[in-house]
């Protein structure tokens, strides 16, 4: 007998004396999902330590001494075996127990660092809790604080000084099946400006609310920074930053770069690989979408994404007032890409209700750092996508006055500049309008143009409310309101779903609309009963394969779908294409679950008070 069959007989032995001993001991807490007994082959041939150091494989104390014998851990574990139950709930233990957010930041880090499944699961079991903290606000602070929170790298760092090379960079990402990159230069992050390659914390979350919310599997997915530089003295000088110490490069180097990466991208995961623009500085967000957007399977979120989830809450806002867009008039406050992105997009929706372009945009007006957008200003650039909205009117800086001045029923924040729509502005907004339609959709909480509260407070409840970070339901004279999250997070998602489930080869504008709309229909009359113009963050991600499915019959049906054959029933189909949290089965292939054990479900509750006392 060898010695490797030897060792093998000696495994099923002790493998069979531990077994019995936790059959006595610990039944309670050994769980087996469907995905167990259906005996899934692993996507690694890793064994010993490497299994337990790899994120996606780990399953820590949840291998079974069957896996733990199999696989050649057994005894680099404590002899416990725990449920991914238990363990989802000693992870929220944990996270309770921190008073910062920063921490619980880390903390959920540190565990996708460990066991990918587990964060997810706990994710998806708390997403009400938990996004506020891998997404906005809290990862804008972790962004700030990179170099702080910064353990291990995620995604690749591609720097300018790498050109010429960017194909070889890409190859060192060993996933062969990289359907989507979120990429950022980390020039205008959240509204928190230039934090150079901090920045990266953005992309990282952004494709952790990929697989969150819209089951794309965290093995397609690849975060990348594209480091130019950075104008943020304070970052840069900081010690413990982490990108390259120089000025941004701009102009012809700078595009020569970005053109090397789409290209290199292309070559190295093919031309079907979703490329995400996120958080660019609108000088660059704009001419990028142009240069690249019929050439590539790409989209700005900022522009796109926000555009589409903001359409969507009007519709919702709409249903209350029994209005049509073209009845009401948008006051932007902010007029970046956020705004003439959300603008454009409204102006192409007001024109499919009958309203012709300069109806449309007649309906639409801007507010920037030097006041209104009108002909002749003294002040500030009235060049590019804003110009599409500028009047013949006063030059009014004060905003106050502006909303006096222009009347909007409709006022939408997307400045990054913090409180603009102080006291006087939100009540101006109150005396014109009976139901006036408020967005703060400037991110992160910092930078919101007002509260949830202040909105109610100063339009005496009858604000229409959204914001892009969340907000508490506010109690206003025994009254509660449900503030509404108007963040592409609602959008992005789907759209990033459907094109990869149909290997589209490029995001057209038309899928941003039909999201809205798509959006717009799932708010339910009980969401707007509550003043709430979208469905609440618990049902983001139900809401994301309705939407995705939907846009995949578009795809289908307008013949920009490449997987082929069509499928008939385009919901099933995305939803047998999502990641599943349950963990692989590493026994052997032959081995069947003994049958006290065959059941996840059976598991007593846990007594979290028990966890802790202990
Ligand atoms: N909720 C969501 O889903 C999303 C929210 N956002 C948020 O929107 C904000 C803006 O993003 P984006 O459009 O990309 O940024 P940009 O830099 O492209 O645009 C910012 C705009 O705000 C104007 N602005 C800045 N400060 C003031 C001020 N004090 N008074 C009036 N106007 C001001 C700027 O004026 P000027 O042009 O004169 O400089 C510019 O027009 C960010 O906070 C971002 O987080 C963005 C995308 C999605
Ligand atoms: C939400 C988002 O994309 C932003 O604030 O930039
Ligand atoms: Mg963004």
């Amino acid at each position: 007998m060898s010695f490797s069959s030897l060792r093998s007989v000696r495994s099923i032995l002790s493998y069979q004396k531990y077994l019995r001993y936790f059959q006595q001991q610990q039944s309670c807490l050994v769980t087996v999902t469907d995905e167990y007994r259906a005996v899934s082959k692993s996507r690694s041939s890793l064994k010993g330590v490497e299994l337990l150091r790899n994120p996606a494989l780990n399953k820590g104390m949840a291998f079974t001494l069957e896996e733990r014998q199999h696989m050649g851990i057994h005894g680099l574990l404590p002899p416990a075996v725990l449920s991914q139950d238990v363990q989802a709930l000693r992870v929220m233990i944990n996270f309770r127990r921190l008073n910062d957010d920063l921490d619980r930041y880390s903390e959920l880090m540190n565990l996708s660092d460990r066991n990918e499944k587990l964060f997810y699961r706990v994710i998806a079991d708390n997403i009400e809790e938990i996004i506020p903290i891998v997404y906005t606000p809290t990862v804008g602070l972790a962004c700030q604080k990179y170099g702080l929170v910064f353990k291990r790298p995620r995604g690749l760092f591609i720097t300018i000084h790498d050109k010429g090379h960017i194909y070889d960079i890409l190859c060192n990402w060993t996933e062969q099946q990289v359907k989507a990159i979120v990429v950022t230069d980390g020039e205008r992050i959240l509204g928190l400006g230039d934090l150079g390659a901090f920045g990266m914390g953005i992309p990282v979350g952004k494709l952790q609310l990929y697989t969150a919310i819209a089951g794309i599997p965290p093995q397609h997915c690849l975060p990348i920074m594209l480091d130019v530089g950075t104008n943020n003295q304070e970052i840069s000088s900081n010690p413990l930053y982490i990108g390259i110490r120089q000025k941004r490069v701009t102009g012809k180097e700078y595009d020569e770069f970005i053109d090397e990466f789409m290209e290199a991208v292309v070559q190295r995961f093919g031309w079907d690989c979703l490329i995400q623009f996120e958080d660019f500085a609108s000088h660059n967000a704009y001419r990028l979408l142009e240069r690249y957007q019929k050439q590539y399977c790409t989209f700005n979120d900022d522009i796109q994404g926000t555009a589409a989830v903001v359409l969507a809450g009007l519709f919702g806002a709409l249903r209350i007032t029994n209005t049509k867009l073209v009845d009401n008039k948008y006051l932007f406050v902010g007029a970046g890409q956020a705004a003439c992105g959300i603008a454009d997009l409204l102006a192409h929706a007001m024109m499919r209700e009958g309203a012709t372009q300069e109806e449309a945009a007649s309906r639409i007006w801007m507010y920037d750092v030097h006041g209104l957008i009108v002909e002749g200003r003294p002040q500030g650039d009235l060049e590019g996508p804003k110009s599409a909205y500028m009047k013949k009117g006063k030059p009014v800086k004060d905003l106050s006055a502006v909303v006096d001045y222009v009347k909007p029923s409709v006022l939408i924040g997307a400045s990054g500049a913090g409180r603009l729509f102080h006291e006087a502005v939100l009540k101006t907004m109150g005396q014109i309008n009976e139901r006036p339609v408020i967005f703060a959709l400037s991110n992160p909480t910092s930078r919101a143009e007002c509260t949830a509260e202040e909105a109610y407070r100063e339009t005496e409840g009858r604000c229409i409310f959204a914001s892009g970070s969340p907000f508490k339901p506010v109690v206003y004279k025994d009254k509660t309101f449900y503030p509404g999250q108007g963040n592409n997070a609602y959008i992005f998602p789907a759209v990033s779903l459907a094109t990869i489930a149909c290997a589209a080869r490029h995001v057209e504008e038309d899928m941003f609309l039909i999201a809205a709309q798509q959006l717009g229909l799932l708010v339910s009359q009980a969401d707007l009963d509550a003043g709430r113009v979208y469905p609440p963050v618990t049902a983001i991600h139900e809401v994301t394969v309705k939407i995705a499915a939907h846009l995949a019959e578009h795809l289908y049906e307008t013949k920009k779908a490449w997987n082929y054959p069509e499928p008939n029933d385009k919901e099933e189909f995305i939803r047998m294409q999502l990641y599943d949290t349950s963990y692989e089965y590493f026994g052997p292939k032959t081995w069947k679950w003994p049958e006290q054990h065959s059941s996840a479900r059976n598991v007593p509750s846990i007594d979290e008070d028990v966890c802790l006392e202990s």
